[in-house]
């Protein structure tokens, strides 16, 4: 069966089942360009990342993809299916985190006729079935019940699956790609996620790095944009200032955060460019860590110093961190490693005013 570039979004027995084969089918001579191409942009982890899962594309290898909420990881799962041999077949995804545990088994396995109180009358095919031709994805499979980690090993190492109630096997086919947020290595150590399973599915185990950390943000944030422009009607552009903001902040949420901010910030914005204060005002109805202390320090440290930034990027950064704190200044002194007195002084010269103070 030839699956065609037609979207063919299904979603079976509630949300944390998708299944489609939407993703854009390029002409095979360029098919694993096409894939991959909107994804590599200038960061040289993302471009080893890139090259890596490019490679094991071709062959049927299980992919471990590891990362931060937001850093990609099922963009990057449905680009591995494209640029595979199995790019006809079917991608099917299950969100592992989000289904209640009583219901994953049917789910992934399937079940025959009146096996359970609540079964379909007419039994239902698993989406290990379904999947069959094609890549199955299990995102957040570090949030899978140790039970189903035992029968899930037992489909990998047999490549059949017994559907609940059943008594004979079915053979299928299909690619595993698994997605995690989790250190699955220490959740294995401590029992809780089975060793031979995570061997079962570190064929290739590729981390995507957090947003913070990539050099190519502005890049990714003009990409971003430009996909915006068809649907706001008007060509977009970020200013120095808006550049410098978005590269100095912390971005816990990663490129959907960005996304959704740069999505905000060019509807809210009326002039020819979105500037700082554009990125601000759609940061302060989303998430409120933006400025907090780096996760992994090696990479985040300099994230919060106003001393070297351009003079309206430290009046953004600060007017940040001052709603941040509730306009506690010795907690963003803190946050900056300095003095109030420091912070008293900017905030005179940025024109910053505390709002309780506005009327008096
Ligand atoms: N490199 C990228 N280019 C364009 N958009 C991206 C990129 N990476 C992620 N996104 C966008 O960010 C959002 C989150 O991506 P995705 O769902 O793949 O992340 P995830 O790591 O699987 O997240 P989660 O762990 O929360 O499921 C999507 O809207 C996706 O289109």
């Amino acid at each position: 069966m030839r699956y065609t570039a037609t979207p063919f979004k299904g979603w079976t027995h509630g949300k944390h089942v998708k299944r489609d084969t939407a993703y854009p089918l390029p002409a095979d001579s360029d098919l694993e360009h096409a894939a991959f191409a909107p994804l590599a942009l200038g960061d040289t982890t993302i471009a080893t990342v890139v090259h890596r899962l490019q490679r094991a594309a071709k062959s049927n290898l299980p992919i471990l993809l590891h990362g931060e909420t937001g850093t990609g990881k099922e963009l990057f799962a449905r680009a591995i299916h494209a640029a595979s041999a199995r790019c006809n077949g079917p991608f099917v995804a299950l969100n592992c985190a989000s289904i209640p545990e009583g219901l994953i088994e049917s789910e992934l396995f399937g079940h025959r006729a009146g096996a359970f109180t609540g079964a379909s009358t007419r039994g239902a095919r698993g989406l290990i079935q379904q999947a069959n031709g094609g890549t199955l994805f299990l995102d957040e499979i570090g949030d899978m019940p140790l039970a189903m980690q035992s029968r899930l090993l037992r489909v990998l190492a047999e490549k059949e699956v017994t559907p609940v109630g059943a008594d004979t096997p079915i053979k299928t086919d299909f690619r595993i790609i698994s997605a995690t947020h989790r250190d699955l290595q220490e959740r294995a150590a401590r029992h809780a996620f089975r060793e031979d399973l995570l061997f079962r599915l570190h064929g290739l185990a590729v981390t995507l790095p957090p947003l913070r950390t990539r050099t190519d943000i502005g890049e990714l944030a003009r990409r971003l944009l430009a996909a915006e422009q068809t649907v706001i009607g008007r060509r977009l552009t970020l200013e120095p200032c808006a550049n410098r903001l978005i590269a100095r902040l912390r971005w816990p949420g990663n490129v959907r955060q960005l996304r959704q901010v740069l999505t905000t910030a060019a509807w809210l914005s009326d002039a020819p460019g979105i500037r700082a204060i554009d990125i601000e005002t759609a940061l302060e109805s989303g998430i409120t860590d933006m400025m907090a202390g780096p996760a992994n320090a090696g990479h985040d440290a300099p994230r919060h110093t106003v001393g070297n930034a351009a003079p309206e990027d430290a009046r953004s950064l600060l007017l940040l961190s001052l709603r941040r704190n509730r306009w506690n200044v010795s907690s963003t002194a803190r946050e900056f490693n300095t003095a109030r007195t420091t912070i008293y002084r900017r905030m005179a010269r940025f024109g910053i005013v505390q709002p309780n103070l506005l009327d008096s």
